[in-house]
């Protein structure tokens, strides 16, 4: 468990789900989670997300390969595993005529130590809503009183499976906020998530999956480093691509022309922007609506999907 120095919670080594009917929907997947980390998985619909985390979860053994949880089979050992775990399903499925309260008090009647289930509530800010049935809650609602059940055993690693969706712009910052809290505190957690932005800001380190296997991984910043960055702006109508200083010489590694707007990509934005506006200005050329930015989690993300299903002969993605 431990490895320089960290200690790993959680250890996935070739990994493999296989379906009824041989359908391979996690093929070989190796990653580790430190403690105290917010590691994301992430990828396309299909990619193999729920089928890898329902196994760290314990709720079906793997057709191949090990996993390790706090150091134990977390299916086999499933009883020494769960009670230090919280889990937030995509879909929670609370009998619906029950209050918030009512549903928080018996879950907490199945979980061994719970903190009390009206502390959990105001800090996933349903205080307010505990007389509310849940069928009454909206979607989002009922993602956060989801979260408030996972953390009701005050657990050492927790899985979040798309804490966010259905929640608004403000719901979506306050979770952010309480997963760097647990995390600040001690807790391990494993999110999946949709939301690339959502995994810039919270992930200390992350996967991209595809197809059932790891196509990119490691901290936001290296993902995204491997991805060039991106120059956009409009040529005036009496300009051409030819005018500019040869594409090579700008450093420029790839480039699109769609009618008057030019995107350039390059690996060395501050040698390629300088001499492209070096050279605008020597020939009084007026670059407009000039865009300049580095690759983000989204466009590497893009790239990645992009590669892989290049590679495999797969579904297509726009940049
Ligand atoms: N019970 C099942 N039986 C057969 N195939 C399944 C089953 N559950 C999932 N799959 C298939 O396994 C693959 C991976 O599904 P999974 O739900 O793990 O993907 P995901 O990355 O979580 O996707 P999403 O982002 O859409 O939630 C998909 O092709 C899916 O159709």
């Amino acid at each position: 468990m431990e490895a320089n120095g960290h200690e790993h919670v959680i250890e996935v080594t070739d990994l493999r789900r296989v379906y009824g009917g041989g359908f391979e929907a996690v093929r070989g997947v190796s990653f580790s989670v430190r403690r105290g980390e917010v590691f994301a998985l992430l990828g396309t619909n299909g990619a193999g997300k729920t089928s890898t985390v329902e196994l760290l979860e314990g709720l079906a053994p793997p057709a191949g390969g090990r996993v390790r949880v706090l150091g134990h089979d977390p299916y086999a050992q499933r009883a020494a595993v769960r009670p230090r775990t919280g889990v937030m399903l995509q879909e929670g499925g609370f009998p619906s005529e029950l209050t918030v309260a009512e549903t928080a008090r018996t879950w907490a009647g199945c979980v061994s130590g719970a903190r009390p289930p009206q502390e959990v509530l105001a800090l996933v800010g349903l205080a307010g809503r505990t007389g509310v049935r849940v069928k009454q809650l909206s979607g989002g609602e009922r993602r956060r009183l989801d979260l408030a059940l996972a953390l009701l055993g005050d657990p050492e690693v927790l899985f979040l499976d798309e804490p966010t969706t259905g929640l608004d712009v403000e719901g979506r910052r306050d979770t952010w906020k309480l997963v760097r809290a647990l995390r600040d505190g001690g807790t391990t957690v494993l999110l999946t998530t949709h939301y690339l932005e959502e995994a810039e800001a919270l992930a200390d380190r992350l996967a991209i999956l595809h197809e059932g296997r790891i196509a990119a991984a490691g901290t936001p910043a290296e993902v995204t480093a491997a991805q060039p960055s991106r120059i956009t702006f409009e040529l005036p109508e009496d300009h051409f691509l030819g005018d500019l200083p040869p594409l090579g010489e700008l450093g420029v590694c790839g480039h699109e022309i769609e009618g008057r707007v030019v995107r350039l990509r390059t690996h060395e934005l501050q040698r390629t922007a300088t001499r492209l506006l070096t050279w605008a200005d020597r020939a009084g050329v007026e670059l407009r609506r000039l865009d300049v930015r580095s690759a983000s989690l989204e466009e590497a993300f893009l790239g990645i999907a992009r590669e892989a299903s290049a590679k495999t002969g797969t579904r297509e993605y726009a940049a």
